[in-house]
């Protein structure tokens, strides 16, 4: 695991949009797993301006989201649906054919978390997972104590994830399941890049970086894949800020 120590979010956001850069131009039809939440959203800003200055195509680009909600339309304005359109695929022009994200809006989630699987297996896996981490260790959905071989899979989201996330549906009624990529399906991607700021994930990245692989922090699956890089801000290592 190489980990990359930065200030601040703003470093973390550069470097991580130059790496992302870096794949598409050495592999235009890569295969992006991407990330929702706060923290890639500044990633996904300098890379749509990135893109934009360099005129990188974006077009034979594939992505596949790690979850989306159960239970709200794809067009409510916090579904990752949403989110994923307004940030990433229209800026970047990735077409709607190459962008994949769970269906949340089925009944039939057992299908669902099949397909979403078979999919990414057909895409022969992912070439660059990017994931943002919970403040209890989670990657995608994977919450505390999945299995590390897990698929796809619904889940109920943990009181500590509905917390963090209650700031986005400010009083509405909040989602309290989702559909995620599994732990085992994470670990297929061929590299992971995992970004963490700010104090709240100290404890997340400390466990991780313990090296242990524990059921009870998801995040410490990563241990074991071959390629891992890790952008972390001082606050999320507790440490002074500085290059490793
Ligand atoms: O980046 P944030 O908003 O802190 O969220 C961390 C993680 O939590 C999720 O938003 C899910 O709760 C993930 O998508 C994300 O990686």
């Amino acid at each position: 695991m190489r980990v990359i120590a930065v200030a601040d979010y703003e470093e973390m956001s550069v470097l991580a949009a130059e790496m992302i850069e870096a794949k598409v131009r050495n592999q235009p039809d890569a295969v992006l797993g991407l990330a929702t939440g706060g923290t890639p959203l500044g990633t996904y800003r300098h890379l749509v301006e990135s893109a934009a200055a360099r005129h990188l195509s974006f077009r034979r680009v594939k992505t596949v989201n790690l979850d989306e909600y159960v239970g709200i339309p794809a067009s409510h304005p916090q579904s990752y649906h949403s989110y994923m359109k307004e940030n990433v695929f229209d800026p970047l022009g990735i077409l709607p054919e190459n962008s994949h994200l769970p269906n949340g809006e089925t009944l039939e989630l057992t299908a669902e978390c099949a397909r979403y699987d078979k999919l990414i297996q057909e895409l022969n896996s992912v070439d660059l997972q990017v994931l943002g981490i919970g403040q209890n260790g989670h990657i995608g959905f994977n919450e505390p104590g999945t299995p590390f071989n897990s698929s796809t899979h619904v889940v109920e989201l943990t009181e500590s994830t509905l917390r963090a996330n209650a700031k986005y549906f400010k009083g509405e009624k909040q989602p309290v399941q989702a559909i995620t990529m599994g732990i085992g399906t994470i670990l297929k991607s061929k590299e992971i890049l995992l970004l963490a700021s700010g104090s709240s994930k100290k404890e997340a990245i400390s466990a991780l970086m313990s090296g242990i692989r524990d059921e009870n922090v998801p995040a410490t699956a990563l241990v074991s894949h071959p390629s891992v890089t890790v952008i972390a801000d001082s606050e999320a290592l507790a440490v002074e800020s500085k290059r490793v």
